[in-house]
């Protein structure tokens, strides 16, 4: 699929590196940012409007909104996309990892952010964090208001993430999401109001630190939640395709058939309650499984909960994933080639029994 641009894209950098600065100060780490759009690239048309922007800002007019970055570090800007979150898909996530990886690897680098949409910003950043795996800081930044709006978070918040990227402190923490002074994991972070300033909500494991001062303090020295796993998808350029089915009252049980006949190899479905669905939904899911082997993951669709393991039912439990981050998770299983019982053990490694 060919990544969408939207209609005013300025840059002509696709996967160009730009060097945002003329003058590098040897003094200062070196940080790259890789630009895909989202709200922290958008305008609108008054300093009031905060709906119904347009995207279209390109990376080095992200930079020359807050020169204050400068002094926190040399940067260099990658347009990787500019479209709405809802927008980004696995060609884009794809070529992000491998260039991120690539950048890692370069000694003179220490660290990457990636500004994106926030709507599925924590799907992005579980990417980075399920196959990037370098100690080095990747740090997934957006705004919930438009480069124009009156007291925009962009700035400030752009500013903080390239000032954590840049941070020997945070080293061997994985991918981290930072917005409105909070700082994330990746494996936690999820957004948690579809309008407000301070959207993204980590539950108790994920809250990393604060900034204070733009200064980033951290609650606890590094450590890699549990279930982390990482895959190795350097050579790979598709993904499989795994859906999401939402449950609810009376929930259509065709959905299930529907979904495979669609192509998909695994679906997630966002659960009523702890992986719940009606029982004509749950016997077509069953019947699915048991027809095809399409493994079916139970998640919620609370904004944040837990599936506990159930070894009579066929469904896979997300246990702490929520259903965005199952079906990042078990795309690439699926893609590495991952059977059935290791799709479970590996859901089940991010809640080991006591
Ligand atoms: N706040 C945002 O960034 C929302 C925007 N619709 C997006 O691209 O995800």
């Amino acid at each position: 699929t060919p990544i969408e641009l939207v209609a005013r894209q300025e840059v002509h950098h696709l996967f160009e590196r730009q060097d945002i600065q003329t003058a590098i100060n040897a003094s200062l780490p070196n940080v790259t940012i890789f630009a895909t759009g989202g709200t922290i690239a958008s305008q609108g048309s008054s300093n009031t409007q905060t709906v119904g922007y347009q995207v279209g800002l390109g990376v080095q007019q992200l930079v020359d909104a807050v020169p204050e970055i400068l002094n926190i570090s040399n940067i260099a800007g990658y347009q990787i996309s500019n479209v709405g979150s809802g927008s980004i898909n696995e060609t884009i996530s794809l070529k992000l990892s491998h260039m991120i990886k690539e950048e890692l690897a370069k000694e003179e680098i220490a660290g990457v952010v990636i500004t994106h949409g926030t709507d599925t910003l924590e799907e992005t950043a579980f990417f980075m964090e399920l196959s990037v795996n370098s100690s080095k800081p990747v740090v997934c930044v957006g705004a919930m208001r438009p480069a124009t709006a009156l007291s925009a978070d962009g700035p400030l918040n752009l500013l903080q993430a390239v000032t954590l990227a840049a941070s020997p402190n945070a080293m061997d923490r994985g991918t981290m999401i930072t917005l409105n002074d909070r700082i994330g994991s990746a494996f936690y972070t999820t957004k948690n109001n579809a309008n407000s300033l301070d959207t993204f909500f980590s539950t108790e494991a994920g809250q990393l630190g604060v900034f204070i001062n733009q200064i980033p303090y951290f609650y606890y020295a590094p450590a890699d939640p549990i279930g982390l796993v990482h895959f190795d998808l350097t050579d790979i350029s598709d993904l499989a395709q795994v859906d999401i089915l939402y449950a609810h009252q009376d929930m259509d049980p065709a959905l299930f058939n529907a979904s495979a006949a669609a192509g998909a190899q695994g679906i997630v479905f966002a659960g009523v309650g702890a992986g719940g669905m009606s029982s004509k939904a749950s016997l077509a899911a069953e019947e699915l499984f048991n027809a095809t082997g399409i493994p079916i993951v139970a998640s919620h669709r609370s904004a944040d909960g837990f599936v506990p393991a159930d070894d009579e039912d066929f469904a896979i439990v997300s246990g702490f994933y929520n259903p965005q981050k199952a079906r990042v998770l078990l795309q690439m299983a699926l893609t590495i080639g991952y059977e059935y019982e290791e799709i479970k053990e590996l859901f089940a490694k991010s809640y080991p029994m006591p």
